[in-house]
């Protein structure tokens, strides 16, 4: 057994688990349980009251959080002690939305001017091509961004910016290319004129296949329709940490934007890596985006164990992962706006606390990082909702709802509210044998048929959620968000004893798939695999089954 499931606290949650009330009793009991197990900070409101949870179950979780030195290591991870040991890197992604007059230090150096200079050197930039002074080739002003990256180099730039869409004031647009898939690329170049077309390629390391095939493609492209090699300097910019080897790529030296070690690829929306959001909803609104993730840090070094959103959010999803084996989560978002971000909160999560060996080499013997998935409200209650109230896995909920819409039309807005209120109810109470036979009281059925339908409409309840609400969708108000599940994930890793920084499995996909392409460009038949390797690759290479 590892020290975690040897101490004393979890031994209680482990017994204590069995002796919950059902929260129908728990609510009924307490008529404040909504004031009690709710907070709120940052612009967002948590209720956390719809949870299988009494006060001695917090405290134990809370004790667990102060075995486990949570305060400890989360000032370490602010003062850019070497936390992610495996790669000996710092993780310091909340120095990307610190302020000027803080001092910031990682390898001996403050890090704070560089981030800001890289912020200056964005609104130049910003500024520049919004106002049209930046011209392509042919002196036309750029018209559409395209943003070559994969993983954290894509998918933050582009779930934040469709979930700015409102704030979209610069009149410019913005394409986003991952996938290797050349259809991806092609189908977007289908839609650009290369004039006016502005590509930004965005990868830490400046080694991803993905990447650097996309942006080539587009290179080629760009030269095929008239470009010049002398012209890629007004059509190229790139964000990476490795500017040599960007700048022997061909990037201008000029439109190179830094990236550092210390920024792990899934938390680094708030770098550089954030220009194509920057591009569409101007650096003032970028910045309030960085202002709001500010806030979420403050409240998270600051805020006591039991009033600290992060913290309770974290706590509560281990409760179920730990205690009742809850193999996944689900987010759920009632706004269109937000309808990506269950993916970023997947990547962020997944790709941090899907591991098994603790710090020190052990291997786990508790669960680790769930599956983190989910979707759009209403869309998901046609769905898999279905399995959420009567399945037989445990699956917690996290609602995320703003009270205003941006686009307040009829009772539209009121209908979402009650959906995704009404979901949380019904999760929480559902429905007894009682109460669905007396649903059925008026049908013409016989007995027997209304006890037999009356079953299949028992709902057990007490399925965990969390309702999280804010004032209105908000650059500010998606910075605390986004940055309360970053710091979510940090509490969970850290309990765990897990290095929540490295990502080690898909190391591994990335060399074998090199050297799976290698095998398939080869002069002869792939031989040297397991059978179905080896069969695979020479079925491709023939191109038919
Ligand atoms: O920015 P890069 O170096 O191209 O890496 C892209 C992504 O690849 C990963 O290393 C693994 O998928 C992510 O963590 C990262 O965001």
């Amino acid at each position: 057994m590892t020290i975690l499931t040897q101490s004393t606290t979890w031994q209680a949650l482990s017994a204590h688990s069995q002796n919950i009330p059902h929260m129908r009793e728990l609510f009924a009991s307490d008529p404040a349980r909504f004031t009690k197990m709710s907070l709120s900070s940052c612009g967002l409101f948590l209720d956390y009251s719809k949870n299988r949870a009494t006060p001695e179950t917090l405290n134990l979780l809370l004790t667990l959080a102060q075995e486990a030195k949570l305060d400890a290591k989360i000032k370490a991870m602010f003062a850019g002690d070497i936390i992610n040991t495996t790669e000996k890197r710092a993780v310091l992604h909340t120095a990307l939305r610190s302020t000027v007059d803080q001092s910031i230090i990682a390898e001996g150096q403050d890090i704070v001017p560089e981030v800001q200079q890289t912020l200056n050197k964005m609104q130049q930039f910003v500024t520049s091509v919004t106002s049209r002074l930046w011209k392509g080739y042919t002196g036309k002003a750029i018209t559409d961004i395209v943003s070559i990256g994969i993983g954290g180099s894509f998918l933050g730039p582009k779930i934040v910016s469709q979930a700015l869409r409102p704030y979209w004031i610069t009149g410019l647009n913005c394409h986003f290319v991952a996938n290797v898939d050349g259809t991806s690329i092609s189908e977007k170049l289908k839609l650009l004129d290369p004039e006016t077309t502005l590509f930004i390629m965005s990868s830490k390391s400046f080694g991803t296949q993905e990447t650097l095939t996309n942006t080539l493609t587009a290179k080629a492209w760009f030269l095929a329709k008239g470009g010049s090699q002398s012209d890629v300097a007004k059509h190229f910019a790139a964000v990476t940490s490795n500017v040599a080897k960007a700048t022997e790529f061909g990037i201008d030296a000029d439109n190179i934007f830094p990236m550092w070690d210390w920024v792990g690829g899934r938390y680094s929306l708030w770098s550089a890596i954030g220009l194509p959001i920057a591009l569409l909803i101007g650096m003032d609104n970028f910045r309030a985006l960085l202002k709001g993730a500010q806030q979420m840090d403050t409240h998270f070094a600051n805020a006591p164990l039991a009033e600290n959103m992060p913290v309770i959010m974290g706590m509560l999803s281990l409760w179920y992962g730990n205690f009742f084996n809850a193999q996944s989560h689900v987010v759920l978002t009632y706004d269109h706006y937000l309808r990506g971000l269950p993916a970023y909160f997947q990547q962020l999560d997944m790709e941090s606390n899907g591991k098994s060996v603790t710090l020190n080499g052990t291997h786990v013997d508790y669960s680790t990082g769930p599956v983190i998935w989910g979707g759009e409200g209403t869309n998901g209650q046609h769905a898999y909702h279905q399995l959420l109230h009567q399945g037989t896995a445990l699956i917690p909920a996290d609602f995320i709802m703003p009270l205003q819409s941006h686009n307040p039309i009829g009772e539209h807005h009121d209908q979402l509210a009650s959906n995704c209120f009404g979901q949380t109810q019904a999760l929480m109470q559902g429905r007894t044998l009682d109460e669905a036979l007396a649903e059925l009281s008026k049908s013409t059925l016989s007995d027997e048929e209304k006890l037999l339908i009356a079953k299949h409409k028992v709902m057990q309840g007490n399925k965990p959620s969390n309702t999280l609400l804010m004032d209105k969708l908000t650059p500010e108000t998606l910075g605390s968000l986004i940055a309360l599940y970053e710091h979510r994930t940090f509490v969970q890793g850290a309990i765990w004893d897990i290095n929540s920084f490295d990502q080690w499995g898909v190391e591994l996909g990335k060399t074998l798939g090199n050297d799976v392409l290698t095998r398939i460009g080869a002069d002869q038949e792939a031989t040297a695999l397991d059978a179905s390797s080896n069969g695979l690759i020479n079925l491709y290479r023939r191109g038919k089954i």
